[in-house]
């Protein structure tokens, strides 16, 4: 039977953290995950955690400057210092948690001096997370959504996986995004897939609800159940309504599959 986790930074948003831990598992979700946890105390969730008996499975750096459009740091030259601030909050945090992975957000930037940051950035983050055990996650998003955005694509991530050279990191493969950026995903799922550290579905292109819209996801989860991928997948979708209403997706495909 495939697995989800629910992505908390969209999925009931209208309640505290804890309480949405709670209401995924109640709902029948096998894993959560988060983007910036880092207003709730990590008592409050660690104990929600552990009532729910669900696992964690990400969150990610701040972004910096929202206000002023910053969508992360780590590829933006001469922010280096509060890149590494936020890595080192992320891991701390994902630590006291029990948090599998931690997402390094690039930011909006470009060219060689960013991409040199970046992966400076990364190799900081990797030797940081090995003693915990935590995997590093880098994320291509689409440039509708976040114009500018350092990672685009999977196979610059994956140049970059391969620049920073160190066992825990890989790439999130956010079906989603990827969609709009390249397509090809049943391809891209196959050959990349021991570089895949998570993978998230929304439909394309409403980012609601995963079972209406361009990609067939029942034709996904069979593909990654043949190749034997046996992780949770993420559910990163803003309800159409309320996340409760919409949830008639998740039985029918864990109904289906057999993930
Ligand atoms: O936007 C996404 O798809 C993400 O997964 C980021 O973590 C949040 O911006
Ligand atoms: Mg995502």
């Amino acid at each position: 039977m495939a697995r989800f986790s629910a992505n908390l930074g969209f999925l009931w948003q209208e309640l505290p953290l804890p309480d949405a831990i709670r209401a995924a598992k109640a709902a029948g979700f096998d894993a959560v995950e988060c983007h910036w946890p880092y207003e709730v105390p990590v008592e409050a969730v660690r104990s929600a955690l552990r009532e729910t008996g669900l696992k964690m499975l990400g969150i990610n750096t701040i972004r910096g400057d929202v206000a002023a459009g910053e969508n992360g740091l780590a590829a933006l030259p001469g922010r280096e210092n509060q890149a590494r601030d936020a890595i080192q909050q992320a891991v701390a945090y994902a630590t006291e948690i029990g948090a599998v992975n931690v997402h390094v957000m690039a930011g909006r930037a470009s060219g060689e001096a960013a991409r040199e940051t970046f992966i400076a950035n990364l190799q900081f983050a990797c030797e940081l997370a090995a003693e915990p055990g935590i995997m590093i996650l880098i994320e291509p998003l689409n440039h509708r959504d976040v114009p500018g955005y350092f990672l685009q694509t999977c196979e610059q991530a994956l140049e970059v996986i391969e620049a920073v050279g160190r066992p825990n990191i890989k790439l999130m493969f956010d079906c989603y995004h990827l969609q709009i950026m390249q397509g090809d995903l049943t391809f891209r799922l196959q050959t990349y897939l021991n570089s895949i550290g998570h993978i998230q579905i929304a439909s394309v292109p409403d980012r609601r609800e995963p079972d209406h819209g361009e990609i067939n996801y029942h034709h996904i989860l069979a593909q990654l159940n043949e190749l034997g991928y046996r992780q949770p997948i993420g559910a990163e979708y803003r309800p159409a309504t309320s996340t409760d209403a919409g949830l008639g997706w998740l039985k029918t495909f864990r109904e289906k599959t057999s993930l």
